[in-house]
């Protein structure tokens, strides 16, 4: 395991037990889908074990800020998925704009040496309704609003004006 992040498996248990008691107490969530912009490039330019470290390093930045009882996994590739129970799309947007920041800001050590700083777009959708497809959709279709929109910001499906580095 790369990243120490869960996989798709984990998520599908995670939506399969944990989430129809937070779904029966009427409790909001948001879920967070993320991707490496232009990751491509990094392995092509770096390599592929700094490609690597790029992901060690979000992952590591991700599972330091994320509270108990949230989800973190990795569905493949550079994307990955955070879960955030009891949380409303306003408390959703900081934390996604917190996390926006901290990765733009940090510089990540290479295997060969040297430093390299990624930036990530995210894509927030809301449940209810609590259906893991669903919300993988949703949220992929709002990452990739993001991408469109210039990468380095975040993406809400409830037609929130997008965030990123200019307010933009
Ligand atoms: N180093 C490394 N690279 C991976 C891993 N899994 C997938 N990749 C690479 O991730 C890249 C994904 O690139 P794309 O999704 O096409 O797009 P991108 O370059 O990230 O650009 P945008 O998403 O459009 O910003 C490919 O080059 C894959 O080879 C991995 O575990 N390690």
């Amino acid at each position: 395991m790369l990243t120490g992040a869960g996989n798709r498996r984990f998520l599908e248990r995670w939506f399969r037990d944990v989430a129809p008691q937070l779904e029966a107490a009427g409790s909001p969530l948001a879920f967070v889908m993320i991707d490496v912009d232009h990751f491509r490039r990094v392995n092509d330019v770096h390599g592929h074990a700094a490609g690597d470290a790029v992901l060690v390093a979000l992952a590591q930045l991700a599972m330091h800020h994320i509270r108990q009882g949230d989800a973190f996994a990795r569905l493949g590739g550079e994307e990955f998925v955070i879960v955030l129970p009891d949380t409303t799309p306003a408390h959703a947007a900081q934390f996604c704009e917190r996390l926006r920041g901290q990765i733009e800001a940090l510089r990540i050590a290479l295997p060969g040496g040297g430093e390299l700083s990624v930036t990530i777009s995210q894509g927030i959708a809301f449940a209810p309704p609590y259906e893991l497809s669903d919300l993988t959709a949703r949220a992929d279709a709002a990452m990739y609003a993001a991408k469109r929109g210039g990468r380095n910001r975040v993406s809400a499906d409830d037609g929130a004006q997008p965030s990123g580095p200019t307010g933009a």
